[in-house]
């Protein structure tokens, strides 16, 4: 793969088209323009390590209650006051990316006394092991690389989200000049690495459906919360214990101001119940919305939610008319409006969702070049195209794959007002054919195509194969900060 990632600082609504230019110690896939002044300035090694000032002992983490990483974590908190690197033990590092290291740890001596239930504790009071990951950023290193901002935000989105499909944030503190976030800990890789042990390095269609069913859902959430991707791509999603996703990496992600509209589509006269067709540009009126209900937790959304009352009426709370300059993406998966330059908004996320499905059931993205420089031309120009693969037209796999491209070709029509999801957000895509039969409401229960190996390893004791074994000892050590962590 030779897609690679782009951002430049313009997400400010900015007018000035920016310079992009190679980054120092890019990944290969990973890199951008170095124009931004950023405004930050330099944190000094005061603190040796704080929690950063959010008030997460009130954070409301609803669909982690009751797990044991999290009330772990809200018990630590409760202890200590505040939480610390020194709480934490760095077992290994599971990856690196263009702004930071992420390190599997656990907990030091999570023995937190009484109040646990019994099926959590084991014996002495003592906790199973529970696995978190660190991703450290050196914020003096990403200063000079005028990265920091992307690091900032990142934190920024980490902090408000709470979905089964992204990433939780249990923790964050500062710890000299590194900046660390403690997240839930994915053993299963990303889906890169996945679709390369697939036969023919390719994903069965079932699986595509499953994998881009939840990256829907996850998106869906994101727009709804005001803030659009940008950078999704196999390799930034990850595969969790139980198998399900989890969509990681937010630094070039925008947050924008979500003004939920009302789309009421005009009866036709014969037909008056038909209200999901979809709408034509000319048959819709759009209207301001009264608040009148609230079932978010942030205060953000508190004000969106509306009652509607007219069976004629759509509800769209994503930000399909948000507006960013931004050359951000990743070359294979850049939508034509961004390399364009012309404004982009919720509408590249659908872009990405169509060269993700397409790369997870070919193996390749659609518009690759010989270079990024082609990659690109072909991405503004050329039609698109599906290479053929074996399969008989009279099976059901022959159907599905008919169903697929059709959403794929709606998911990659250039013009963004023109693509699917444009105009009522994601509803639109996960009524399309492809996702019919789909439960919604009920994926997190559906078994997923693969359960990580890593999983089979902990479960059947063979954890050392993974996660190096410590000694009483090294247990009970106390910790030192280290001076420098393996950073690049
Ligand atoms: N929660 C997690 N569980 C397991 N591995 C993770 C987790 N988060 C990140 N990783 C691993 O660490 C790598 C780097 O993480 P991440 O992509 O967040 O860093 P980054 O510096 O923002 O990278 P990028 O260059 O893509 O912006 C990932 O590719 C993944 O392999």
């Amino acid at each position: 793969m030779a897609t690679t990632k782009i951002q430049d600082e313009s997400d400010k609504e900015s007018t000035t088209s920016s310079i992009t230019t190679m980054a120092e110690n890019s990944t290969p896939r990973s890199w951008m323009s170095s124009t931004t002044n950023l405004s930050f300035s330099s944190s000094r090694r005061t603190s040796i390590s704080t929690e950063t000032p959010y008030n997460f002992s009130n954070s409301h983490k609803p669909h982690k209650s009751n797990q044991i990483p999290w009330e772990l974590i809200k018990k630590l908190r409760v202890k200590t006051g505040q939480i610390k690197l020194e709480h934490f033990r760095l077992l290994r590092r599971v990856g690196s990316g263009d702004i930071g290291n992420v390190y599997v740890c656990e907990i030091r001596n999570p023995i937190i006394g009484n109040g646990w239930p019994e099926n959590y504790t084991m014996s002495r009071g003592l906790l199973p092991q529970c696995f978190y990951a660190m991703k450290v950023v050196d914020k003096e290193a990403l200063l000079i690389r005028k990265k920091l901002q992307r690091a900032e935000m990142e934190k920024e989105i980490l902090g408000i989200i709470d979905h089964p499909f992204l990433p939780t944030l249990y923790a964050q503190f500062e710890a000299s000049h590194y900046s660390c976030l403690v997240m839930e800990y994915c053993p299963g890789g990303d889906l890169h690495a996945a679709r390369q042990r697939q036969p023919g390095k390719r994903f069965s269609i079932s699986s595509a459906k499953f994998y881009g069913a939840e990256i829907l859902l996850a998106l869906e959430y994101l727009h709804m919360m005001g803030i659009v991707y940008r950078d999704l791509k196999p390799e930034n999603v990850l595969v969790r214990a139980d198998g399900h996703i989890m969509l990681s990496d937010f630094d070039l992600s925008f947050k924008c101001e979500v003004i939920p509209t009302l789309i009421k589509s005009k009866p036709k006269p014969n037909d008056q119940k038909n209200t999901t067709t979809c709408i034509s540009k000319h048959s819709y009126c759009s209207l301001p919305i009264q608040p009148v209900l609230s079932c978010f937790l942030s205060p953000k959304i508190d004000q969106k939610i509306v009652e509607i009352q007219d069976h004629n009426s759509e509800i769209v709370a994503e930000p399909i008319n948000a507006r960013s300059r931004s050359f951000v993406g990743t070359h294979e998966y850049l939508a034509p409006e961004v390399i364009s330059g012309q404004g982009h908004g919720s509408a590249v996320d659908w872009w990405t969702l169509g060269v993700f499905l397409y790369e997870l059931i070919f193996g390749t993205t659609p518009f690759k070049g010989e270079n990024n420089e082609k990659t690109l031309v072909n991405i503004l120009k050329k039609p698109l195209t599906f290479p053929r693969i074996g399969i008989s037209s009279t099976s059901k796999e022959y159907e599905e794959m008919v169903k697929v491209q059709d959403l794929i070709s709606r998911l990659l029509v250039k013009n963004p007002k023109k693509r699917i999801g444009s105009l009522k957000g994601s509803v639109e895509i996960k009524r399309h054919e492809f996702f019919k039969g789909v439960n919604w409401a009920l994926i997190r229960s559906i078994k997923p195509p693969e359960i990580p190996s890593d999983l089979v390893k902990l479960k059947t004791r063979n954890a050392a194969a993974v996660i190096p074994k410590l000694s009483k000892k090294q247990r009970e050590e106390p910790y030192q900060i280290p001076q420098y962590f393996d950073y690049f």
